[in-house]
């Protein structure tokens, strides 16, 4: 089953062969043992990804933390752990399986808006001491905690530095009216009374201006934003100790046409604004590394031709995979069984019942036929993290491919793991 043709060199993404075949293995073949739906993610393209990153980076003083957020799979964040990478984490269920994968509490940053103190508490006894904070209440917190548990945390500042990201409006989180980080001239302020906290030092900033980013542009004036900041700041005696430059690069999700930002010219960016930063340089790259490396194998269940559209009815839907419905997002739709005759165009949806359960419209798409394999590319990030059971249909298998080899690294959800923690009413009173 195993065939070795697929470069995956940089710049180029994750190639997947009109034949079918994914990092050695037959994807046809798969299928024709599992069944569909079922995400499929290339461990080579992973690698390739870090390694491609780390080569650009080289003679920085870096550390990559994975987003955990983009493909949480435990074998994906063994294999980032492997590689000795981190991980930018979000919640405690993150934190949780970030370290059930064996990534060290050391090279794990807390990031996000929302952080319970109940969350920060568990951060802190769990080791974690770097957290990207992003309100004022948030860093007071930090303090009461951290000198409530005699631990030192460090903190970052999220600056939110107005920038347009250029990406969808719903994926865009640098500018003003976004909720998240907080200005260059309220950070400002945080720096001139750090002197007053005992527990946390306030020694970094930390930028990330939204996802999905297929131009260096609004990278370097976000860079450029918080590197004048730092100068600043150095030159008002505050020593950093670390920026975090984020996420958000961009992938191919329409192959011949997106052109995703080289790490070569997103190193280059970094090295331009902060290359002089004697401190560390945290990146939090998330789709950039799982992006490509998946796809989700589908079959089509039938197809419905009605008066004005014809309908490609596949085996997935809107809760295997959200992106197409939540945010309008294209994402190849590729035939894995070509058969002859014309191209045309199609809906194609799932079976759940909402009129977003929508993969693509009007798609030019060769002949189809119930039963045909279909695989949806550039599903590895932002797919299987974003599932839900909606409609009742249990959460789909993820399989990891390495050079010929598959291993299953979750399995299909059954009826009664969807029901798990279910019961009937017990009825109480407070
Ligand atoms: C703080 C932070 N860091 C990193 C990421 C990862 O982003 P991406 O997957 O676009 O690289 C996100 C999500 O957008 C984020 O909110
Ligand atoms: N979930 C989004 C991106 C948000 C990134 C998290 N801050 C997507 O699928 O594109």
């Amino acid at each position: 089953m195993a065939r070795h043709h697929m470069s995956l060199q940089q710049p180029d993404p994750p190639r997947i062969d009109a034949d079918a075949w994914f990092d050695g293995v037959d994807l046809r073949e798969l299928a024709a043992r599992y069944p569909t739906p079922f995400y499929a993610y290339s461990a080579n393209a992973i690698r390739t990804r870090i390694r491609g990153l780390q080569q650009a980076l080289a003679g920085l003083n870096y550390a990559i933390c994975y987003a955990v957020k983009a493909n949480s799979n435990l074998a994906v964040l063994q294999l980032m752990a492997a590689e000795g990478v981190g991980a930018d984490i979000v919640s405690s269920g993150e934190l949780w399986r970030s370290l059930h994968a064996g990534i060290p509490a050391q090279r794990i940053v807390f990031s996000g808006v929302g952080k319970t103190e109940q969350e920060m508490a568990e951060a802190l006894a769990a080791g974690i001491q770097r957290f990207n904070v992003e309100s004022a209440d948030e860093l007071e917190a930090l303090e009461r905690l951290a000198s409530s548990l005699h631990v030192t945390a460090h903190a970052a500042v999220r600056i939110n530095p107005d920038v347009d990201a250029l990406t969808h409006a719903k994926i865009s989180t640098g500018k003003a009216e976004n909720k998240f980080g907080v200005s260059i001239a309220e950070a400002r302020r945080w720096f001139a009374r750090a002197g007053s906290m005992h527990h946390v030092k306030l020694d970094g900033l930390h930028v990330h201006i939204g996802s999905q980013m297929l131009s260096v542009a609004p990278i370097r004036e976000a860079l450029a934003r918080v590197a004048a900041f730092w100068r600043e700041l150095e030159a008002a005696g505050h020593a950093l100790n670390s920026i975090d430059v984020g996420g958000g690069l961009g992938v191919r999700y329409r192959y011949g046409h997106d052109e995703p930002v080289t790490p070569e010219a997103y190193a280059s960016a970094i090295r331009d604004h902060l290359g002089a930063f004697k401190g560390r340089i945290l990146l939090e790259p998330g789709r950039y590394l799982v992006g490509e490396a998946g796809v989700l194998l589908t079959r089509v269940v039938r197809i419905k031709q009605g008066d004005t559209h014809r309908f490609v009815v596949l085996d997935a839907a809107m809760n295997d995979l959200l992106r197409p419905s939540l945010y309008d997002a294209w994402h190849d739709i590729v035939p894995l069984v070509p058969r002859p005759g014309p191209s045309q165009a199609c809906d194609i949806v799932g079976p759940v019942c909402e009129t977003g359960d929508t993969f693509a419209r009007g798609r030019m798409l060769p002949p189809l036929e119930a039963g045909d394999l279909v695989m949806i590319r550039t599903s590895g990030a932002y797919g299987s993290s974003m599932s839900s059971t909606y409609n009742s249909r249990p959460l789909v298998a993820e399989l990891l491919l390495d050079e010929g080899r598959h291993a299953i690294v979750r399995r299909r959800q059954t009826f009664e793991d969807m029901i798990a923690g279910e019961q009937p009413a017990r009825w109480e009173t407070v």
